[in-house]
């Protein structure tokens, strides 16, 4: 099975790079394929990065080798890792126009190749920010059920270590997902939450706990105050932002940490790239599993009470073909509010850009 990274140069699709290939989920007769933009700086960078990871790992490395033109990708799995990304100075906000302007033309210009020369069988895994707008414009060229954005995944996975780390537990006990939109349109969705070794009184108790007597309904407030308050503290004594982050309740932290991690120059690579690669190995190992990721809806969930038509990201069962199925039960009031809140704002945003 192959794989194919646009953007591998970059720090995250290096990051997914690596990690394909140090997790063994590309094996010796696999091909990596590593995508590159010609005459960009990463059409020489992409030939140096090949070099490099064959020197880390050539006891097990698979067949590793570059493409500079969309039309030459080839694979099982594309991640979509290419494009410009947020800036990391300190107090800069996201600014979601100035993504899409760029990055819309490169899913466009990979979706049209992928559909006029690829296999018909391949699935897209979008990193590439913004997140909804990428699987909302390879979704119109591709079949949408082979489309999966990864940001949902990630954001489960951070929603799941901050009830964790409040519970001085390991993630691994913990299950619940988010919805919503990659970044500041997280849904922690509180009613999905399970705790390994509870039962379901003692895990209520737990949720409550952490929750305290607040609903989604002030969350978005709450999120936009915490982002005003790192944005001010980032500049100056970084430890103090992310001590202050520390006392923030598990659901904002899980919006708020990344954006002061990004912030400091780490950025999130490493993080991004295992969620992805969790989701690369999956497709190619033939499981299904659920995960959460943003796709094309067109009518699989109800949002007050109406049928929903768009990209969101919920949980969902991926396997060898993409995804086939959303996983979402009765949600509570409050997140069914939010997310609908949510779902129209991500509709006017993919409309304004798809539509012009
Ligand atoms: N979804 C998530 O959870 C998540 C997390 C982190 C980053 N991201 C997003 O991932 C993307 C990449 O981030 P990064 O930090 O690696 O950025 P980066 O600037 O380090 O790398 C981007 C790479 O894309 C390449 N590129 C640009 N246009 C291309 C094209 N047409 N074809 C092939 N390659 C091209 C550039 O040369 C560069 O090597 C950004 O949009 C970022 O916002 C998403």
């Amino acid at each position: 099975m192959d794989v194919a990274v646009l953007g591998a140069a970059g720090d995250v699709g290096r990051a997914i790079c690596a990690e394909l290939i140090e997790r063994r989920v590309l094996g010796a007769h696999s091909r990596l394929q590593l995508v590159g933009r010609a005459g960009g700086l990463s059409a020489r960078a992409v030939h140096g990065l090949r070099v490099d990871l064959i020197d880390a790992h050539d006891e097990h490395a698979p067949i590793i080798d570059v493409a500079l033109r969309p039309e030459d990708v080839v694979a099982d799995v594309v991640v979509m890792a290419a494009g410009r990304t947020i800036p990391t100075a300190a107090g800069s906000g996201v600014d979601r126009d100035a993504l899409a302007s760029t990055n819309l033309p490169i899913f466009d210009e990979y979706a049209a190749a992928l559909a006029e020369y690829g296999s018909g069988h391949e699935v897209v895994i979008v990193v590439t920010n913004p997140v909804e707008l990428g699987v909302a414009a390879m979704s119109r060229r591709l079949n949408r059920h082979r489309v999966i954005g990864m940001g949902a995944w990630l954001d489960t996975l951070r929603f799941r270590r901050e009830i964790a780390w409040s519970l001085g537990i390991r993630r691994q006990r913990v299950s619940g997902f988010v919805a919503g939109q990659h970044g500041e349109g997280v849904v922690p969705l509180w009613s999905t939450v399970r705790l390994r070794g509870l039962d379901s009184d003692d895990r209520a108790a737990f949720v409550r706990r952490l929750r305290g007597d607040r609903d989604l309904n002030i969350f978005s407030e709450e999120i936009a105050a915490a982002r005003a308050a790192i944005s001010r503290m980032a500049g100056d004594d970084i430890t103090d932002a992310f001590d202050y982050v520390d006392g923030l309740p598990p659901g904002i932290r899980t919006i708020v940490r990344p954006f002061l991690t990004h912030q400091s120059g780490a950025k999130t690579a490493f993080g991004t790239a295992r969620a992805t690669v969790e989701l690369v190995d999956t497709v190619l190992d033939g499981r299904e599993i659920v995960v959460a990721g943003q796709v094309a809806l067109e009518g699989e969930i109800s949002l007050g009470g109406q049928p929903f038509t768009g990209v969101l990201g919920v949980p969902i069962v991926v396997g060898p073909d993409g995804w086939t199925r959303v996983l979402l039960d009765d949600l509570a009031p409050d997140e069914d509010a939010y997310l609908g809140e949510v779902a129209a704002r991500i509709g006017a945003f993919t409309d304004r850009w798809m539509l012009e």
